[in-house]
C-alpha cells in the first residue's frame, strides 16, 4: 500500500477495513462498525469525511490517502469527482470553516470531538461553498455524525442548521476584521490562508495587497495537469494532438491536459512524457540555457527525488552526450529518481547531497552546471496541497533554510570554476529565497557572480520582476511559484 503520511514512509495509518463492509461500514476513529443503527451518508461524501479525517487524524497526504479510499471504496466517475471537490475544498477551506463552525457552535472548535469537528467541516463546506441543497447537506452530515459520534447528532443539527442561516458573503462579513484595519488578517478569512502565509506572499510581492489577493485567489483554484514531452522523445505539438491537450504558453516542452487522468496515457507509460508543472520545467531547462565555457558535460542534480527535473535534465543530456548525476538523502525516493530516468544517462546516488568533498562520487569543482531544487516549505503549490497550508507552520522554516544553505553550499563546492549553480524553491518566501541564495553563497567561502536569469527563460515572459533572480506565479503564469537563482562560480 502506498504512503500516505506526511513524512512517514511506511504504512498507510489508516484504520482497517472492516471485515467484508463497504467503505462506509467503519467507524472512522476506531475502525470498528459505526455505533449508530442507520448507514451513514452517500459514499462520496463518506470517501470525503475518510480523506479528511486521515489527514488531520495521521497527518496523512490529502491526494494520496483519497486516491487509496476511492480505490478500496470501488468509486470512479461523477462519486470520485465529488469526493475529490469536497475533500480538496474542506481542507482548503479549513481556517474558515473552523471560524464559521465555531461561531456556530459557540464554542472553539478545538473543543468539539474530532470525528464531529471534521465531519462538521465537510458539512459547512457543503452548505457555504458548493451547490448541494442545503437539506441534503444537513441531513447527510447529521447521520455521518451520528455515525461516528452517536451522542453529538442533536448537536451536529443545531450547528449544520445555524450555518444554513447565514450565507457565506455574510459569515465572512462577520468574522473577517475589517480590510483597513487588518488587511493581511481580512484576506487571510476570504481566501482561506493563514495569516504568515498572506504576510510572506505580500512580502514577495512587493507589498501589493491587491496582487496579493489574485494569488490567494488563483491559490484556492485546482491547477490543470502540465506533461513535459522528454526531448529527444517526444514533441510538445504532437504530444498535445496526441493526448487532446494544448502546447503550454512558454515551456517549449509543456503541454496542458485538457482533464482526465494522466495515469492512463501510453506517452506518460511509454517514457515519451511525464508530469511537471510548466514552471518546474522552466527553471530546470534555464539551468541548461545559460552559455558557459569549457566543458559541459557533467551535469549535478543534488536534490533530485521524485525525479521530475532529473527526468527533463537527463533527456537532455542524452542529446547533448552530456551525463547527469543524481543525488537524493531519501532511498525511496532515490528508486523513484531510477524510475523516472530509466534509459537516459543518470546516476542516482543514493546520498546526502551535502557530502560534496567526502565522497569520491561528489568531488569538489568537479561538475559543469548542478541544479539545487532544494526542500522547501512548498509555499508555492499550494494549489496542488490542500491540507498543507494549514499544515506548514512559520516554525519549519529555521531547519529548512539552515538546509538550504548547506546545500547550497555544497553545490557551490561541487561545481568548477567557469559552472553554474541554480538554485530553485518551489516557495516564494523571501527567506527561503533571496535571504538563503544571499547567506549560502557569502557563506561557502567560494566566488560568485550572479547571472540574470530572466534572458535564460523564453523571450517574451511577463512579470519576471527586475532581475537577476525570477520569481514565477500561479496568478502571473500559471505555473507553481518557483524561485530561480543562476550563480556562476568566478574562482
Ligand atoms: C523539492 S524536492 C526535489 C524535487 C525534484 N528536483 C523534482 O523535480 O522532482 C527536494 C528533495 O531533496 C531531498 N533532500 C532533502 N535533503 C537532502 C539532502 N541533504 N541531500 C540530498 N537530497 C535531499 C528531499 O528528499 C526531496 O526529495
Amino acid at each position: 500500500m502506498s504512503d500516505h503520511r506526511a513524512g512517514r514512509p511506511h504504512g498507510s495509518g489508516r484504520p482497517p477495513r472492516a471485515a467484508g463492509g463497504p467503505g462506509y461500514s467503519r467507524d472512522a476513529r476506531s475502525g470498528r462498525a459505526p455505533r449508530g443503527g442507520r448507514p451513514p451518508s452517500d459514499p462520496a461524501r463518506q470517501a470525503a469525511y475518510e480523506a479528511i479525517a486521515a489527514v488531520h487524524r495521521d497527518d496523512a497526504y490529502a491526494n494520496l490517502v483519497l486516491a487509496d479510499i476511492l480505490r478500496d471504496m470501488g468509486l470512479s466517475g461523477r462519486d470520485a469527482a465529488f469526493a475529490t471537490e469536497l475533500t480538496y475544498g474542506t481542507l482548503r477551506a479549513l481556517g474558515t470553516l473552523d471560524l464559521i463552525v465555531g461561531s456556530a457552535a459557540g464554542r472553539d472548535v478545538a473543543r468539539i470531538d474530532p470525528p464531529a469537528r471534521d465531519a462538521l467541516r465537510l458539512g459547512a463546506y457543503q452548505l457555504l461553498y458548493t451547490r448541494v441543497p442545503d437539506h441534503a447537506a444537513v441531513n447527510q452530515t447529521v447521520d455521518l455524525v451520528r455515525s461516528v459520534v452517536p451522542g453529538a447528532a442533536g448537536f451536529a443539527n443545531a450547528v449544520m442548521r445555524t450555518i444554513s442561516e447565514t450565507p457565506l458573503d455574510k459569515w465572512l462579513e462577520r468574522l473577517a476584521p475589517a480590510y483597513d484595519a487588518d488587511p493581511v488578517g481580512n484576506l487571510s478569512v476570504l481566501h482561506n490562508h493563514p495569516q504568515w502565509i498572506v504576510r510572506a506572499f505580500a512580502e514577495a510581492l512587493g507589498g501589493d495587497l491587491e496582487e496579493t489577493a489574485r494569488l490567494l485567489i488563483e491559490d484556492n483554484q485546482a491547477p490543470i495537469v502540465h506533461l513535459c514531452a522528454r526531448p529527444g522523445r517526444a514533441d510538445a505539438v504532437e504530444l498535445a494532438d496526441e493526448v487532446d491537450g494544448v502546447p503550454g504558453a512558454f515551456s517549449p516542452y509543456a503541454v496542458y491536459l485538457n482533464g482526465g487522468s494522466p495515469r492512463e496515457l501510453a506517452a506518460i507509460a511509454e517514457g515519451r512524457a511525464h508530469v511537471q508543472d510548466e514552471g518546474s520545467q522552466l527553471v530546470a531547462a534555464a539551468l541548461l540555457a545559460a552559455p558557459i565555457e569549457g566543458r559541459d558535460t557533467r551535469w549535478l542534480d543534488l536534490c533530485a527525488g521524485p525525479g521530475g527535473k532529473a527526468g527533463l535534465l537527463g533527456s537532455i543530456a542524452a542529446l547533448r552526450n552530456a551525463e547527469v548525476t543524481a543525488v537524493e538523502v531519501q532511498e525511496h525516493r532515490a528508486r523513484l529518481v531510477e524510475h523516472a530516468t530509466e534509459g537516459m544517462p543518470v546516476t542516482v546516488l543514493p546520498m546526502d547531497g551535502r557530502s560534496v568533498g567526502r565522497d569520491p562520487d561528489l568531488p569538489e569543482e568537479s561538475f559543469d552546471r548542478v541544479l539545487v531544487d532544494a526542500p522547501c516549505t512548498g509555499l508555492g503549490s499550494l494549489r496542488r496541497r490542500p491540507e498543507s497550508r494549514w499544515r506548514r507552520q512559520p516554525s519549519d522554516l529555521p531547519a529548512l533554510t539552515k538546509l538550504q544553505r548547506e546545500l547550497l553550499v555544497a553545490a557551490l563546492r561541487a561545481v568548477r570554476p567557469g559552472g553554474l549553480v541554480a538554485y530553485v524553491t518551489c516557495s516564494p518566501h523571501m527567506v527561503e529565497t533571496q535571504v538563503t541564495v544571499t547567506e549560502g553563497s557569502r557563506r561557502s567561502g567560494v566566488e560568485v557572480d550572479f547571472v540574470d536569469a530572466r534572458p535564460l527563460l523564453p523571450p517574451g515572459m511577463p512579470g519576471l520582476g527586475p532581475g537577476p533572480t525570477v520569481q514565477l506565479w500561479p496568478h502571473r503564469h500559471g505555473t507553481d511559484a518557483m524561485f530561480l537563482a543562476m550563480l556562476r562560480r568566478t574562482a
